[in-house]
């Protein structure tokens, strides 16, 4: 079982941690998912991990007094696991200033849009509200402001005439799967890294977010040197 140890946050169908474990099994991400963690014990995330023996501890808000009391139990459990690297990839609660700051620089966010382009909720219905032509998603790191940390990289998607939120988000889910496997192995890597609250890759600080395609390449490079 590889040394780099990955806990993920979730709390939707799951198909980004399947990806993730996809990429694993096939021998491109050098690392071990050590655990999965949710704020909603009925999801497909939680259920993927059940059914593949993974450890998994799904704590619903509704149990506990306030934000903090839910966050205290839930990332103790993530810290039981001593993770390297923290996969937010859809987990729909906003963490606490002092959890973000207990893993800081080990957590990252898989974010449905071209940040800093509509940070929140409901990024694929804002696109179309605003009109916009270009879609995306971002991986970035989880800092105490929402959806405010330092990007990685990027995916692009052309939004189309007939496009709605549904047809949005099923268009990009493919390319956010592929973006989120390529930012893990480079962390995982030891090739892409935080550093002062920049990214850097290969030792060189990131002025702006790498392009999925961009990164691609540089891994593939790599790859066959
Ligand atoms: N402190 C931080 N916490 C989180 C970040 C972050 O960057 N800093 N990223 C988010 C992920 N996220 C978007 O990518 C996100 C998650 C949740 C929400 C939100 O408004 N949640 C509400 C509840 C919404 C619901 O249950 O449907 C809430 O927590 O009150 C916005 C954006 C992960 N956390
Ligand atoms: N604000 C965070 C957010 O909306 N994240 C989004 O949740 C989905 C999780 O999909 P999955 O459960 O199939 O992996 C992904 O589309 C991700 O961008």
């Amino acid at each position: 079982m590889p040394g780099f140890r990955i806990a993920v946050l979730a709390s939707g169908r799951g198909s980004n941690l399947a990806a993730l474990l996809r990429a694993i099994g096939d021998g491109r991400l050098p690392a071990s998912i050590v655990g999965v963690f949710s704020d909603k014990p009925g999801c497909g995330a939680i259920a993927i991990a059940r059914e593949r023996g993974l450890h998994a501890v799904a704590l619903r808000p509704r149990d506990y007094a306030d934000r903090a009391a839910h966050d205290e139990a839930l990332f103790s459990a993530v810290g039981d696991v001593q993770p390297d690297l923290i996969v937010c990839a859809g987990y729909l609660r906003i963490i606490t200033d002092t959890t973000v700051r207990r893993f800081e620089d080990r957590m990252i966010n898989l974010h449905p849009s071209l940040l800093p382009r509509h940070p929140g909720l409901d990024t694929h219905a804002r696109v179309l509200a605003a009109g916009e032509a270009e879609h995306g998603a971002s991986v970035h790191a989880v800092i105490p402001a929402l959806d405010a940390g330092p990007v990685l990289a990027q995916v692009r998607l052309d939004v189309g005439v007939g496009d709605t939120p549904e047809s949005l988000a099923d268009r990009l889910s493919p390319r956010e799967h592929a973006l989120l496997v390529a930012c893990t192995t480079a962390i995982a890597g030891g090739r892409a890294r935080l550093a002062g609250g920049r990214w850097l890759f290969d030792g060189q600080a990131l002025d702006q977010p790498l392009r999925l395609d961009a990164l691609d390449q540089l891994q593939r490079e790599t790859a066959h040197a």
